[in-house]
């Protein structure tokens, strides 16, 4: 895993979008993994910027999102949809055809998991994942103790995941119980990872991830078994942490 250790939110945002911006020139058909949360909403912003001062074509690009919460619509607000939509895909070329997020609201939820992940791999898998951590470590909603084995399933959020995303709700009763994610090994599938940290509250995570062991107790500790991982992680999330490689 390489690190990279930017000052700031801003820095963090600027350094993964250039990254991004890159791989896209490379390959103007790439097949991108999203992320949704607070850390990648800077990272999307500078790729706006970029797509209208620099003209980068997102017109072949595919997505597919990391997850989304059972039960709620793509027009609600609080969905990864409309989270996707906000952020990213409707101020940029991209055809929202080639744009992938799970149904969370299907009615078999089984089956959307197995029609996911086998979109994936119809599609010729993900080549770029974007990646944030959780501070229970986990990545998309693969919470732990999930099987490092996992495709697309169904998770039971953890009630640490469920208060610390209350922050986009009403009222913490709002945020759903389930949610629909990539398994690890969808995610470990990808040609390339790119895990962005941002916040000291992030910093236990960083830490158990940069020295501790691997174990399904701990998601993100999958990707030591990946060959090509880059952090971009804020000074705040991972200074001071002694680095046992
Ligand atoms: N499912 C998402 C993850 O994909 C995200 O990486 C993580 C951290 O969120 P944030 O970036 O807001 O800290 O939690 C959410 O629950």
């Amino acid at each position: 895993m390489k690190i990279i250790e930017v000052k700031d939110y801003t820095e963090m945002s600027l350094k993964a979008a250039e990254y991004i911006i890159e791989k896209v020139c490379q390959n103007p058909k790439i097949k991108l993994g999203l992320a949704t949360g607070g850390t990648p909403v800077g990272t999307y912003k500078k790729l706006i910027e970029d797509y209208q001062e620099n003209g980068t074509s997102y017109r072949n690009v595919t997505t597919f999102n990391l997850d989304e919460y059972i039960g709620l619509s793509g027009e609600n607000k609080n969905s990864y949809r409309y989270f996707m939509d906000v952020q990213l895909f409707n101020h940029i070329d991209i055809n929202k055809n080639n744009t992938f997020v799970p149904q969370g609201n299907s009615k078999d939820v089984e089956e959307e998991c197995l029609r996911y992940e086998s979109l994936i791999v119809k599609n010729g898998g993900v080549d770029l994942q974007i990646l944030g951590i959780g501070s229970n470590g986990h990545i998309g909603f693969n919470e732990p103790g999930t099987a490092f084995s996992s495709q697309t399933h169904v998770i039971e959020l953890a009630p640490s995941t469920i208060k610390a995303n209350a922050r986009y709700f009403n009222r913490i009763e709002e945020v759903p119980t389930k949610a629909i994610t990539m398994g690890i090994s969808t995610i470990m599938k990808s040609k390339e990872i790119l895990l962005l940290v941002s916040g000291e509250t992030k910093k236990e995570a960083m830490s158990r991830l940069l020295n501790g062991n691997i174990t399904e107790g701990f998601p993100a500790s999958a990707l030591k078994n990946h060959p090509y991982v880059t952090i971009i992680a804020e000074k705040s999330a991972v200074s001071g942490l002694r680095i046992h490689s």
